[in-house]
């Protein structure tokens, strides 16, 4: 089935660490519902069963998510590569939708979607499916790349001796490597300006708790876990020069989309005159999108609340709310970093203007 793929195509497996693999034409993905305690591995051939794992929280973080529908959608052109060869898209173009339906407020997801979905229209042959896993792999590579100039730009901002407080996990796990917000923080710490990290647990999936405390853990940074309700308090009583975190979308004015409880923290964070970075590539701005209120916020199953991890811990019966993401105003936010520089203080016209250059 995938003779047309040449040496280079059957595989990417990066230098450094990835939570996703390209491994002999299938997809590989670190199940981190299961970290820290375990380190999985779980092997995806089909995109219906890559676009439940992106819903199921196998991989989660908007790069990586991203990088991992584009395999997903090599995956779907692999499956159905006699149909593919009588010109006939309609099951790929079907996986598509289904992987665009997995998680809808990253907009990686789309931008990933909408790169693979170019080609495919332009080759809708048996002849593309080299051309569509050569782009998955591009896309994977290039988010390396990126999250790599991310932490420079974003360590350039940074003083020597800083105590920084991030939020969810923009590391490692949540990109294609290294991280956007963890990219920042593991480069300047390489340069010997971080001292102290909090990491707030964000509830309910934890992924503060669980994975960027086991991110900085295994990079030596000094990191304490906090709890959510203890933001304030922490802010309060250390010297805390930024807030940095990552995004799931942002808008053309400049709002950020992140995991929610980031908009506490950057009204903490203004009130405690500590700083707010959010570190993204460039494919996590929709400049179609005017201002926050139009982002879609992704609501979760009312059991993540009620339970801890599969728990109960709530009374049977009580409703819960479960938005996965809120929205910070852009004059809450110092600074958003990307692969091409620093925007300062963001606004529509500074943010066009960082991508007309
Ligand atoms: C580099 S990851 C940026 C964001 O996707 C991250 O901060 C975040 O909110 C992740 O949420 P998640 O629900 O774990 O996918």
């Amino acid at each position: 089935m995938t003779s047309l793929l040449n040496e280079q195509q059957t595989s990417f497996i990066p230098e450094e660490f990835s939570p996703i693999r390209w491994s002999q034409s299938a997809l590989e993905l670190l199940d981190q519902r299961k970290l820290p305690a375990q380190t999985e591995w779980l092997r995806f051939n089909t995109a219906p069963d890559v676009a439940k794992a992106i819903h199921d929280m196998v991989v989660r973080g908007a790069p990586a998510i991203g990088i991992t529908a584009a395999y997903g959608v090599a995956l779907s052109a692999i499956e159905h590569q006699q149909a593919l060869g009588r010109g006939d898209t309609t099951a790929i173009n079907q996986d598509i939708e289904q992987l665009a339906e997995s998680r809808p407020t990253a907009i990686n997801l789309m931008w990933a979607l909408n790169q693979m979905k170019t080609i495919l229209a332009a080759q809708p042959n048996a002849q593309v499916i080299p051309t569509l896993v050569a782009e998955a792999i591009k896309i994977h590579q290039q988010d390396i790349e990126f999250c790599h100039s991310i932490g420079r730009h974003g360590a350039s901002l940074i003083e020597p001796q800083s105590t920084v407080y991030t939020h969810c996990n923009a590391g490692a796990l949540a990109t294609g490597g290294h991280g956007t917000a963890l990219g920042v923080i593991r480069t300047a710490f390489s340069q010997n300006k971080i001292a102290q990290v909090f990491a707030g647990e964000t509830r309910p999936w934890l992924q503060g708790a669980r994975l960027t405390s086991w991110e900085l853990q295994q990079a030596g940074i000094p990191t304490r876990l906090v709890t959510e309700g203890a933001a304030g308090h922490t802010l309060k009583n250390n010297e805390v020069q930024w807030v940095i975190v990552g995004a799931d979308r942002i808008a053309a004015d400049g709002s950020v989309a992140n995991k929610v409880g980031t908009y506490n923290l950057a009204i903490l964070a203004r009130h405690h005159h500590c700083k707010v970075m959010v570190a993204a590539p460039s494919s996590t701005f929709d400049l179609t999108i005017h201002s926050g209120e139009d982002i879609p916020i992704e609501q979760r199953a009312e059991e993540e609340v009620t339970q801890l991890q599969g728990i109960q811990i709530a009374p049977e019966g009580i409703s819960a709310l479960n938005p996965s993401f809120d929205v910070t105003p852009p004059e809450l936010i110092d600074a958003i970093v990307t692969e091409q520089g620093i925007i300062e203080q963001p606004d529509a016209e500074k943010i066009r203007r960082h991508f007309q250059r």
